[in-house]
C-alpha cells in the first residue's frame, strides 16, 4: 500500500505532491528516501505540523489507542489499515476533515475551491493491438483525469496512441488491465451513458454521409439520441448559426473541408452531450474558425458545464485548456495546466515545453528509433530546438545549449525554497509532477519515463468520481439503463439507409432490375439452340435426286449450307474453320439408297456405303456438334418418312422401334433453358442480394461512420436489423421484377403453385443478405469482400446442380454438394418448375429447411463477428 501526502506549501501557493511507501515509513515527514511514483493512499498537508495534527485527528476518529494517537508512524499505519484498496476511506474522510480544519489555511481544500468532479477517470490503462508477435503495446499505465466542465487537451505526436485512449474511453476498446470511469461508470456498462447520450464524438475521419444533406445528418444524429423532432429542429437552427454553416438543405458533398468538419462538430453537439470527444477537430480549418471553435468550447464549458477531450497537433491552441496531457510512445510524459507548465519550465510557448519533455523522456529511447535530425527555430522566444527526430530535441533556451538542467533549477529555485529539495515530476492537483533534487539530472529522466508508468493522481487531487445522477438524469436515456434493442435507433438506422439508396437514383434502380436483367439475359443468350451454323456441303449427285430431297428437310435456321465442288474442299472448309461439318453425297446416292429399301437385308456392303450420308464433324463445340448431329438425324427421319409415304409405305417402318409415350413431367424435348432456369432464378436471387449488402456495410464501416454511429449507442444487432429491414425491401421489389420477367415475359415454364415459388426465391434472396452480412462482418474493406464473394460464387455455380446435374459427380462430392447453401434449393425449385410440386412433397421442404438454416448460420455468424469486431 502505498501513500500521497499533498503538501501545500503557503509561501508559493504551489502544492506539491510527495509519495510515501507506506511499509517504509518510520517518520513520514523528515525522510525523502522513502519517494515511490505509486499512491493509493491520500493525506493532505499543509504543512509539517498541521499535517501531523490532521494525521492524528483522521486516525484518531474512532481510534481509543493513546500510543497510536501520539506516533505518526503508528498513526499512518493504522490509517492504511482502515483504508481499502482504492483508498476510498481515506479519501472521503479527508475531504470532509479538510472542510472543517483548514479553511484558515492559504492554497488549502476549502468547500469553495474544492477540485471539481472527475468526468473522465483513467486509471493504469494498458491496451495493446493484436496477439503474440504482431501485438502492438500501444498505451501503457496511462493516468489521465478529466475534471468535469473543463476542457483537457492530449497532446502527442502522431502514433503515440491518442485516438486509441480515446476509443478506450469511449467504451470503444477494452483496455487489458487499468480502469476507466467516465461520470463515474464504466464505459459501455449496463447503465453508463457511454457509448450513448453522454458523450459527443468527432473522430478524425470526417465519418459524415456525403449524400446527406446537413439537415439530414443532424437528424440522422438527433434520431439516434431519441431527441424529438421538434428538438432536432430547433438545435439544428441553433447550430448552423453557431458553427456558420450554410443553408440547411445543402449537401455534405458539396461543401468545403472546413464547412464539413463544422458539420461534424454540429453533429456530435446535437444532443447537447456533457461530455465532448473531438479528435482532431481543428485539422485542416483556418487558424480564424480554429480560435472560433475554442472560444466555442470555452464558452460551452462555462455555459453549460460541458467536458471536453480534445486532442490536436496544434500544441499552442491547446492553451484554452484547463489541462494539457502530452503522450508520448504510448505513455502520459505529463499533465497539467498550461500555464504552469510554461512558468515551471520558463519556456515562452509550450510547443518548447513539450519538446524539452521530450528531451528529457528521449534519454530513455533507444538509438534505434532516432531518425535524422531537424532543428526548429522561435527566434521571437529566442528558443532553438535541434531534434533528432521531429519529437526528440536537444533545446538551446537562451542561446545556451544543453542547459536546461540549470534552466530548469534556476526556476524552480526562484520559485520556492521547496524546489531545493524537489523538482517537477509527480502530479500535483493541477498534475505537475515532483520527485527529490537530490536524484540527478539523468535520475530526473529515468523517473520521467518509467517503463510503464505514467503521471498519477491521487484520488482527493483527481476530485470526486462519485455522484453523477443529477447529471445521468439530465441526459436523455430512458430508464437509464442500456438498452439491447431501441426501436427509436433502429428507425433512425432504416430511415439512414432509405435516404441513402433513395439519394442515388439511378444506382437505386439498377439494383432493383439487376435480377431483372441477369435473367432477361439468361432467357436470351442461354439454352436456346444454336443458329446459322455453316456446314460445307459436296453433292457428287449430277443431277441431285434423293440427296437434294434430304437436304430439304434440314432445318434452316440451325444450318446453313455452303456448296462445295469436291469432297476435299468441303472439308478443308472445316479444317480452316469456315463451317463446323461437312456433308458428303455420293454420285448414285439416290439409287443406291433405293436399292438398299429394295433389297433391305440382303443389300451389299457397296449399296449401303454409296447409301450413307458422310458426315465430318468440328467436334471442339459439343453444343454445336450434338445440335448438327440431332439436326442430320432428325431431318433424316423427317425425310424417309416423307418418301416412304410418297411411294405408299407405312412411314412408321423408318422410326426407331421404342415409343415415347406422353411424359409424366416435363417436355419430350426440354429446352437447356428449363433445365438450368431454377438454378438461374437462385443463383441471382441470392447473390445480387449479397452483392449490395456487403458493400453498402462495408463502405460505412470504412467511412468511419459506423463507429460513429456506434458511438452514439447503437449496437450490433440493431445495425444488423436495420440493413436487414433495408434489403428485405430491396430484395421484395428485385423477386417481383425477376419473377414477372422470367414467366410473363419469356414464358419460362412453371408447372407449380407460384407462391412456393416466390417464397423460395424471396428466402434464398434473405439468405443472400445474410452471407452480405457474414462477409461485410468480416472484412475490412471493398476489396475482401468482393474477392470472398467471388471466392463463393465458383463453387455454388460448379457445385450446386445448377448447369449440371448432381447426380454425375463421384458420390462423395455429391454429398459434399448438398450442404451448399444452393444445391437443395435448386433441386426443389426443379421440383416446383418441372414436376409442380408443393411443399407437401419432402423434396420440396428440403430445400426451404436447407435455405433457412443457411439464413440462421449466417445472421448468427454475422452476430457474433460484427459483435466482436466492432
Ligand atoms: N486497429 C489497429 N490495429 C493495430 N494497430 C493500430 C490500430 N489502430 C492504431 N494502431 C496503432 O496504434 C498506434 C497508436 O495509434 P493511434 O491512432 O492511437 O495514434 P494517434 O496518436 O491518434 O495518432 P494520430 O495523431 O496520427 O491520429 C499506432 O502505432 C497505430 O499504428
Amino acid at each position: 500500500m502505498d501513500i500521497v501526502i499533498i503538501n501545500h506549501n503557503s509561501f508559493t501557493n504551489l502544492k506539491f505532491i510527495i509519495i510515501f511507501q507506506a511499509k517504509m515509513i518510520k517518520n513520514p515527514f523528515t525522510n525523502h528516501s522513502y519517494v515511490s511514483d505509486e499512491a493509493d493512499v491520500v493525506a493532505i498537508n499543509d504543512n509539517r505540523h498541521a499535517s501531523l495534527n490532521r494525521f492524528r485527528r483522521l486516525t484518531s476518529v474512532n481510534e481509543t489507542d493513546e500510543k497510536v494517537k501520539r506516533d505518526p508512524a503508528l498513526a499512518l499505519a493504522k490509517l492504511v489499515e482502515k483504508t481499502d484498496k482504492n483508498g476510498v476511506y481515506v479519501n472521503k474522510g479527508l475531504v470532509m476533515e479538510d472542510e472543517r480544519s483548514i479553511q484558515s489555511t492559504p492554497g488549502a481544500i476549502t468547500p469553495n475551491n474544492r477540485p471539481p468532479k472527475i468526468a473522465v477517470d483513467v486509471r493504469d490503462v494498458t491496451f495493446t493491438y493484436g496477439f503474440g508477435q504482431k501485438s502492438l503495446l500501444t498505451l501503457k499505465k496511462i493516468n489521465v483525469s478529466v475534471p468535469q466542465g473543463k476542457i483537457y487537451a492530449l497532446l502527442g505526436s502522431s502514433g503515440c496512441g491518442k485516438t486509441t485512449l480515446l476509443r478506450c474511453v469511449l467504451g470503444r476498446l477494452q483496455p487489458q488491465s487499468g480502469v476507466i470511469r467516465v461520470f463515474g461508470q464504466e464505459p459501455g456498462s449496463e447503465y453508463s451513458p457511454v457509448p450513448g447520450p453522454g458523450v459527443g464524438y468527432m473522430p478524425q475521419e470526417l465519418a459524415l454521409f456525403p449524400d446527406f444533406t446537413i439537415k439530414e445528418t443532424l437528424r440522422y444524429f438527433g434520431q439516434l439520441y431519441r431527441m424529438s423532432s421538434k428538438e432536432i429542429k430547433a438545435r439544428t437552427k441553433f447550430l448552423i448559426t453557431l458553427l456558420h454553416l450554410p443553408e440547411k438543405n445543402r449537401l455534405v458533398s458539396q461543401l468545403s473541408g472546413g464547412q464539413q468538419r463544422r458539420v461534424s462538430l454540429a453533429s456530435a453537439l446535437v444532443h447537447r452531450p456533457p461530455l465532448l470527444i473531438l479528435d482532431e477537430p481543428t485539422v485542416g480549418v483556418d487558424p480564424v474558425l480554429r480560435k472560433a471553435i475554442w472560444e466555442h468550447l470555452d464558452a460551452l464549458c462555462r455555459e453549460d458545464g460541458l467536458t471536453v477531450i480534445i486532442t490536436t497537433h496544434y500544441i499552442e491552441e491547446a492553451r484554452t485548456a484547463e489541462t494539457v496531457g502530452l503522450m508520448r510512445f504510448g505513455r502520459l510524459l505529463v499533465q497539467s495546466n498550461p500555464e504552469e507548465l510554461l512558468v515551471r519550465h520558463g519556456l515562452p510557448t509550450l510547443e518548447a515545453v513539450f519538446l524539452k519533455l521530450c528531451q528529457l523522456d528521449s534519454a530513455q529511447i533507444p538509438e534505434s528509433v532516432k531518425t535524422d535530425a531537424v532543428r526548429y527555430d522561435d527566434e521571437k522566444n529566442n528558443v532553438t530546438i535541434e531534434t533528432k527526430k521531429d519529437d526528440l530535441p536537444m533545446v538551446i533556451v537562451n542561446g545556451e545549449k544543453g542547459d536546461i538542467e540549470k534552466n530548469i533549477n534556476n526556476n524552480e529555485d526562484a520559485n520556492n525554497n521547496i524546489a531545493k529539495n524537489a523538482i517537477s515530476l509527480a502530479p500535483n492537483t493541477a498534475g505537475n509532477l515532483l520527485i527529490p533534487m537530490s536524484t540527478s539530472f539523468k535520475d530526473v529522466s529515468a523517473r520521467a519515463t518509467p517503463s510503464t508508468q505514467s503521471p498519477r493522481m491521487s484520488f482527493s487531487e483527481r476530485g470526486s468520481t462519485g455522484d453523477f445522477s443529477q447529471l445521468q438524469n439530465q441526459i436523455s436515456v430512458e430508464g437509464q439503463r442500456r438498452r439491447m434493442f431501441d426501436l427509436n435507433r433502429v428507425m433512425a438506422l432504416f430511415i439512414k439507409n432509405s435516404i441513402r439508396l433513395k439519394r442515388n437514383v439511378p444506382i437505386l434502380l439498377f439494383y432493383f432490375f439487376l435480377p431483372s436483367i441477369q435473367i432477361a439475359l439468361f432467357c436470351i443468350c442461354i439454352g436456346q439452340d444454336p443458329k446459322n451454323i455453316p456446314v460445307a456441303v459436296y453433292n457428287a449427285e449430277d443431277p441431285p435426286g434423293l440427296s437434294a430431297e434430304y437436304l430439304s428437310f434440314v432445318n434452316p435456321e440451325i444450318v446453313v449450307q455452303v456448296p462445295y465442288n469436291s469432297l476435299e474442299e468441303a472439308r478443308q472448309a472445316v479444317v480452316d474453320g469456315k463451317a463446323w461439318a461437312a456433308l458428303h453425297f455420293s454420285h448414285n446416292y439416290s439409287a443406291s439408297l433405293n436399292q438398299r429399301r429394295i433389297m433391305a437385308g440382303k443389300a451389299d456392303n457397296a449399296t449401303i456405303e454409296s447409301s450413307n450420308i458422310k458426315l465430318y464433324l468440328d467436334m471442339s463445340n459439343q453444343v454445336i456438334g450434338f445440335v448438327l448431329l440431332r439436326t442430320f438425324f432428325l431431318a433424316f427421319q423427317s425425310f424417309a418418312q416423307d418418301y416412304l409415304s410418297i411411294l405408299g409405305y407405312n412411314p412408321a417402318t423408318v422410326t426407331l422401334p421404342i415409343t415415347i409415350e406422353k411424359v409424366i413431367y416435363g417436355t419430350v424435348n426440354p429446352s437447356m433453358t428449363e433445365f438450368m432456369a431454377p438454378g438461374v432464378i437462385i443463383l441471382i436471387a441470392y447473390y445480387a442480394t449479397t452483392a449490395l449488402t456487403a458493400l453498402s456495410l462495408v463502405l460505412e464501416r470504412k467511412d468511419g461512420l459506423l463507429e460513429r454511429s456506434l458511438v452514439a449507442g447503437v449496437n450490433s444487432f440493431e445495425f444488423l436489423i436495420s440493413h436487414i429491414m433495408t434489403q428485405t425491401i430491396v430484395l421484395t421489389i428485385q423477386e417481383v421484377f425477376m419473377l414477372a420477367t422470367t414467366f410473363y415475359i419469356f414464358k419460362v415454364p412453371s408447372r407449380g403453385p407460384m407462391v412456393w415459388v416466390f417464397s423460395l426465391t424471396f428466402f434464398q434472396g434473405l439468405a443472400g443478405v445474410m452471407f452480405g452480412l457474414f462477409i461485410s462482418s468480416l472484412c475490412a474493406d471493398e476489396v475482401s469482400a468482393a474477392m470472398l464473394g467471388m471466392g463463393s460464387f465458383f463453387p455454388t455455380i460448379m457445385l450446386g446442380g445448377i448447369f449440371w446435374p448432381i447426380q454425375s459427380m463421384p458420390d462423395w462430392m455429391a454429398s459434399l454438394a448438398a450442404f451448399l447453401p444452393q444445391t437443395l434449393p435448386v433441386e426443389s425449385m426443379r421440383f416446383i418448375l418441372s414436376r409442380g410440386w408443393g411443399v407437401e412433397f419432402f423434396e420440396v421442404t428440403l430445400g426451404f429447411i436447407a435455405t433457412w438454416g443457411w439464413i440462421i448460420v449466417y445472421l448468427v455468424a454475422a452476430a457474433f463477428i460484427f459483435k466482436k469486431y466492432t
